[in-house]
């Protein structure tokens, strides 16, 4: 299953449903993207000797050769993309495609955002425990995917993050985003991680200010990006 990146803003469907080559696409950048946290999260808690080591990194570049074809600069979508229906398969926080990404699955549950997801070794910071800033990175997507889903999509200018308990790698996690007040251009969203086991229990919350960019805005911003 293709899951959305974020709330589909126009009304557009966003899944792909009607094509088979899209979806073909989508289904092997997940199975790409799977076997590269696979291989990060592996590359991250192994103890090998460093000859087995070298050796994998030299495989590693050996395989990626054939992945060297076409690439895509930085205003170009990826085809496989549909910004406006919600997928983005290489988001760094909810992109099934991307490595970096945990990722985070979200849904709209009576209105607020709720997101799963669970961190391995490689998003250390503290020994045992998640690096602050990646808190921070799942905190600004669902806030930002809260701003969007309520109707007021925009660009957060300010994330304000109180860390009140260390967020435990390899456990299961909570999140939520919601929209606490629109003011003209300017929202504000609040969003909280918990263990799933105990959702109650705030181990980091954050207060966003998203702000609505004006067309001119987006025009210098974004005017030059291509499909
Ligand atoms: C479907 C896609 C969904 C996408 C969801 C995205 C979620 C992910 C969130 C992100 O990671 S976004 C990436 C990180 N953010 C940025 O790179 C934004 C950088 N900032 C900007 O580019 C500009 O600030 C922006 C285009 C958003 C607005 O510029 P403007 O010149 O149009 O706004 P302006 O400076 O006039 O400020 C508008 C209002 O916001 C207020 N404001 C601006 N910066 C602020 C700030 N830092 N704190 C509080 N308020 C702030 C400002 O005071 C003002 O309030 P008033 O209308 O009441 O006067």
């Amino acid at each position: 299953m293709i899951w959305r990146s974020y709330h589909p803003t126009h009304g557009s469907t966003g899944n792909g449903a009607h094509d088979e080559a899209l979806h073909d696409r989508r289904t092997a950048i997940d199975e790409l993207g799977a076997a590269l946290r696979e291989l990060v999260e592996r590359a991250t808690v192994t103890e090998v000797d460093a000859e087995t080591i070298r050796r994998v990194a030299d495989d590693v570049r050996r395989v990626t050769g054939p992945l060297a074809d076409r690439p895509r600069g930085r205003t170009q979508l990826p085809t496989a993309d549909d910004l406006l229906g919600g997928i983005r398969m290489y988001n760094p926080v909810s992109g099934t495609g991307s490595a970096l990404a945990p990722p985070v699955r979200a849904e709209i549950v009576d209105g607020v955002v709720v997101g799963a997801c669970t961190l391995g070794l490689a998003y250390e910071g503290p020994p045992m425990y998640a690096h602050g800033g990646i808190s921070a990175l799942l905190l600004d997507h669902m806030l930002g995917y809260a701003t969007t889903a309520s109707g007021h999509p925009g660009m957060t200018v300010r994330l304000d993050t109180v860390y009140r308990a260390p967020v435990p790698l390899q456990t299961p996690l909570h999140l939520t985003g919601r929209v606490t007040d629109v003011n003209g251009r300017k929202v504000t969203a609040h969003g909280i991680i918990a263990t799933a086991a105990d959702p109650d229990a705030i181990l980091v919350e954050a207060t966003g200010t998203f702000v609505a960019v004006p067309p001119e805005k987006a025009k210098a911003l974004f005017g030059t990006m291509r499909r």
